[in-house]
């Protein structure tokens, strides 16, 4: 008997999406990635890192080549079946990190795994015991989200991201305002997590100082020429 060849968690070939508005194209000829494994890409202001992780998340639709999320075709799913995806499957923290204002530190936290239609009283327990351990103690959590500093702010989007044990998790510049105190509780947290969940990460930033979190890193201009990460 043969075993069946493990699915990736990325795989994309000849992708490229084009915005009309500047011109300003990205090209990627192929990237694979393993469940699991943990890439840093780094890459100059404007080289294309958040068009690359709205294209990986299904917020941005492919224009042509393929992508394929656990083995799922991406460039062929509708808006709606990227959004399911994302929804069940990818955690995200971009730039702008969406909290909303008027929910508590808590409740934001919590929404993710509403939508992903988890267990209320499994998650409440674990969205506690993840702000703790991010250091957003009991009273912190109660707080409305605006009346958060943006580094409490970015810890509650990486709780909020990783509540729902993603299969994938993709962050754009989380830590640009923590400390470094805080900045390295942020990423041991979120590594520690997402081993412990096999969880694959893709994690943007242009701090190389972050670089030494992780095994595998890429440069946005190596991913332009096709290097893979190994
Ligand atoms: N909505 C848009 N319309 C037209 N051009 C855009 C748009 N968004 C981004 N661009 C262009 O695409 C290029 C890549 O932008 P992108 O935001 O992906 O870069 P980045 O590497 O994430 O930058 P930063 O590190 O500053 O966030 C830039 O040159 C930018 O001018």
């Amino acid at each position: 008997m043969t075993d069946k060849p493990e699915i990736s968690a990325i795989e994309l070939k000849q992708l490229t999406f084009n915005y009309k508005a500047s011109g300003w194209q990205l090209h990627m000829p192929a990237l694979k990635l393993a469940k699991g494994q943990h890439l840093f890409i780094r890459g100059a202001s404007g080289s294309g890192k958040t068009t690359l992780l709205n294209l990986l998340s299904g917020i941005a639709r492919v224009q042509t080549g393929e992508l394929y999320v656990h083995g799922l075709p991406m460039h062929q799913l509708s808006g709606g079946a990227r959004d399911t995806l994302r929804a069940q499957q990818i955690g995200v923290v971009f730039q702008q990190l969406n909290l909303i204002p008027y929910l508590s530190v808590l409740d934001n936290t919590l929404l993710s795994s509403h939508f992903a239609g988890q267990n209320k009283t499994d998650s409440l327990a674990r969205a506690k015991a993840l702000l703790n351990r991010l250091g957003l103690p009991a009273a912190l959590q109660q707080q409305k989200a605006s009346a958060l500093s943006v580094g409490q702010q970015q810890r509650v989007a990486i709780a909020r991201a990783l509540l729902p044990k993603p299969a994938l998790l993709i962050a754009d510049e989380p830590t640009s305002a923590l400390d470094s105190e805080n900045r390295d509780a942020f990423m041991r947290v979120m590594l520690a997590e997402a081993d412990t969940n096999g969880c694959t990460v893709i994690f943007v930033s242009h701090d190389a100082s972050l670089q030494q979190y992780f095994k595998y890193q890429l440069q946005m201009d190596q991913l332009a020429q096709g290097v893979q990460p190994c």
